[in-house]
């Protein structure tokens, strides 16, 4: 059963379409991608399911939310541009968190210790926020997104402003809670969306242009391309390649033979099997995969 339904959400501002009647649904346990170019409306997608902007139409739906229960209560939110008081320690800050999600000063005092060694940051909990790295803020960010235990979480460009080090912590942190909750995270560094979700959604204007797995959409956008490097003089063989059905096209370049192709797996066994066949002195065969910057840039041009 779906944890989060969207159906047909659009958003204007001032009269402005941001985003236009976007509908998708996620189950508990799955870790999904927005992506998309500046300005596509991720930010205004997870505001609005954050409970932060109202929907000018549409509906989102929790699983066992209860008639006038708040949204926020299964949800934890953390903005592209969270602020801190520096002049907090990060336990005093995940404590005062926990207090305004409505825990006992014991209670938050105990679950700030638990987020605190769950993120990785327990030694520096006595610390001020402002000798904090941004990995760091990061990852206390996301404790005070989760302090109330919340079955959802989402995440503004987690790791867009970070170096490689604090992007690696922050990334791998999201590995480890994916096994508790959901996670929606946005994004424009497609690296990281292939890297730890299950499955993505592409925003292009305000309009949701793609929903799926990584294998989902390679196999949409594949553009199924194989290489094959044959002893000699390669053009002799262009012909029986050619007879090949799924070979749309081939060409032979200085050292190796381009195949274009529709279906690459049959494609791939009828080659090799004529290979086998005829005995062709074939010292290399390669299948390119599609690159999600490929499948991206498609995706966003059409
Ligand atoms: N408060 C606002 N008032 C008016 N227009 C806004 C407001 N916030 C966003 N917009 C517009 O809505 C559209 C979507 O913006 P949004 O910030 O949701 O996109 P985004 O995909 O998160 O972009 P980015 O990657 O740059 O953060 C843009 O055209 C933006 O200019």
């Amino acid at each position: 059963m779906a944890l989060l339904t969207v159906s047909n959400l659009s958003k204007n501002y001032e009269g402005n379409p941001a985003v236009r009647q976007v509908s998708f649904s996620f189950h508990p346990g799955t870790c999904t991608a927005l992506i998309g170019p500046n300005g596509a409306g991720k930010t205004t997608i997870l505001r609005t399911l954050a409970g932060l902007l109202k929907p000018s139409k549409g509906e989102i739906s929790f699983s066992g939310m209860e008639k006038n229960q708040d949204i926020r209560e299964h949800i934890g939110y953390l903005p592209q541009y969270p602020s801190f008081h520096g002049w907090m320690t990060g336990k005093e800050f995940l404590v005062h968190a926990g207090r305004l999600a409505r825990l006992t000063k014991k209670e938050a005092e105990q679950r700030a210790d638990d987020l605190l060694h769950k993120v990785g940051i327990a030694e520096a909990k006595d610390k001020s926020i402002s000798k904090y790295s941004g990995g760091m803020k990061q990852r206390l960010g996301i404790a005070q997104a989760i302090i109330h235990k919340p079955k959802l979480l989402m995440l503004d460009e987690p790791v867009s402003s970070l170096d490689p080090l604090g992007r690696r912590e922050v990334l791998t942190l999201m590995e480890e809670l994916k096994q508790e909750m959901a996670i929606l995270f946005s994004t424009h560094i497609l690296s990281d969306a292939e890297e730890v979700s299950d499955r993505l959604l592409l925003l292009k204007d305000g309009v949701l242009v793609e929903d799926g797995t990584m294998t989902e959409l390679r196999q949409k956008y594949q553009t199924s391309r194989i290489s094959m490097q044959i002893e000699g003089d390669m053009t002799g063989y262009l012909h029986e390649l050619e007879s090949i059905p799924e070979v749309k096209d081939c060409h032979a370049e200085k050292d190796s033979i381009t195949i274009i192709c529709e279906d690459v797996e049959t494609a791939r066994r009828n080659i090799l099997l004529k290979a086998a066949q005829e005995d062709w002195p074939v010292t290399g065969f390669s299948i390119n995969q599609v690159s999600l910057e490929e499948m991206f840039m498609k995706a966003v041009k059409t």
